[in-house]
Formats: structure tokens, sequence, C-alpha cells
């Protein structure tokens, strides 16, 4: 069931845009004079060979990396102005699963709960649901790659934030799980979030709003 919409940002408006981004690595410019946007409701896929630049990019736009140039605004306000307000209303996932492996799956969810400010919710119910059963008092650097990704992922379940930024989130994922993640993606577009995300997979579900970046590998 689709849950009432709850985010502020309202159907269709930018929530995010970079405008003439450019960068730099290692002396090769990855990108150069790069527009992007994503509105509420919309699905971005960056797409692009290995060392292309996608990850550099999900970086600037998460606001963990400068760009060499460009800007970046949020709801139309430059980014560094109200940085805060945009963290508060981010949820970034990186290559790394970003999970504490000395930790139970349990745990970890309760250390992100905590850290987000969300209250204590049934979290082996949660866990069931990410197909993880029975693994829930399991140390993290016990459990397969899918599984630590799982519970890596399991943020998305209980996260308020209205733009999810996910880099190569199926990494690792068997289909059923590639599968669900995709209806999840779904259900918050549905509501009015937005995402921007590598993945060199193609997308089964027929997202309403769906765009795609494609970035060139350049010498
Ligand atoms: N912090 C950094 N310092 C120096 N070079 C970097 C840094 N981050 C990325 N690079 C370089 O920038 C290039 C692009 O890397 P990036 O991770 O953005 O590519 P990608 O498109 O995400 O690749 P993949 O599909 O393999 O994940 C690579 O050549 C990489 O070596």
């Amino acid at each position: 069931m689709i849950k009432p919409q709850m985010f502020a940002v309202s159907a269709g408006q930018i929530i995010l845009q970079g405008t003439a981004l450019s960068c730099i690595r290692q002396d090769r410019v990855l990108f150069e004079q790069l527009d992007v946007s994503v509105r509420s409701g919309e699905l971005l896929q960056i797409a692009g060979k290995n060392g292309a630049g996608k990850s550099s990019l999900l970086r600037i736009l998460a606001g963990l990396a400068q760009a060499d140039d460009g800007s970046l605004y949020y709801l139309q306000q430059p980014i560094a102005r109200v940085y805060a307000d945009y963290a508060a209303n981010l949820c970034y996932i990186g290559h790394h699963s970003g999970i504490h492996e000395q930790l139970t799956a349990l745990e970890n969810i309760s250390f992100w709960r905590a850290a987000s400010g969300i209250a204590p919710a049934d979290d082996f119910a949660l866990l069931a649901t990410l197909g993880l059963a029975g693994l829930e008092d399991v140390p993290c650097r016990m459990l397969s790659a899918g599984q630590q990704r799982r519970v890596s992922l399991a943020r998305l379940w209980f996260t308020n934030c209205q733009l999810w930024i996910l880099d190569e989130p199926f990494t690792a994922l068997d289909q059923a799980a590639i599968a669900m993640l995709q209806q999840h993606f779904f259900a918050h577009l549905q509501q009015g979030g937005a995402i921007i995300l590598t993945t060199h997979q193609s997308l089964s579900v027929a997202f309403v709003h769906q765009s795609k970046l494609e970035l060139a590998y350049r010498w």
C-alpha cells in the first residue's frame, strides 16, 4: 500500500540541480559543462563505462566532493547556503556498504535510526522483509556480500529523506532482491520522492518519470 505523501516538496518540483558542473581527476576531465537535475517523483539513472565519472558525480551531487566548476542548487538555493537542510533530506548510500562489520544487522539499523532521530520500530520485521530473518544477531562481517548489501539498504525502508542518491545499489543482490528494491523505489517515487542512482544493469520496473544521463568516458 502506498503511504500518503509526506514530503514538503510537491510533485514535479526540481529538488536538486547542478549547472555547468566540471570534474577533473588525475589530470583527466571526467565531465565539464554538465547540467543535471532531478524532480520530485523522478528517477535519474547515471550510466557510463567504468571510470567515466559516475561515482564522482554522485559525490558532488551529495555535497561530499567539490566540483571543479559549476553550481549546485537545492530547492533553487545555492547548496552551500542550505547545506544543513539538504543533508537532512538526503539519503546517500555509496559504493561501500556503510555498515559497521563488527556490529549485527540489528545493531547497525538501530544506530542509523538513532543517528537520524527516528524512533525505534520492529527491526525484526524489517530484516524479515529484507530476507534476513534468523541473521539478526550475526556480526555483519560474517554475512555474505549480498546480505551485507541488504543490511546497508535497510535504511531506505525507514528514512524520511526525500532524495536518495545511490551508487550501484544492486551490486551483489540476487534477482529477487533487485526486484524488491525496484518496487521500493517505485513506492518512494509515487510518494513524491526522488532518486539518483548509478547502475550497470537495466531497470526492469517502468518508473513513471525516469531519465537517463549517459556519461561518456573521456581520455
Ligand atoms: N578521489 C579521487 N582521487 C583521484 N582520482 C579519483 C578519485 N575518485 C575517482 N578518481 C578517478 O576518477 C575516475 C572516475 O572514477 P569514478 O569512480 O567516478 O568512476 P565510475 O564511473 O563511478 O566507475 P565505475 O563504473 O568503475 O564505478 C577514475 O579514473 C578514478 O581513478
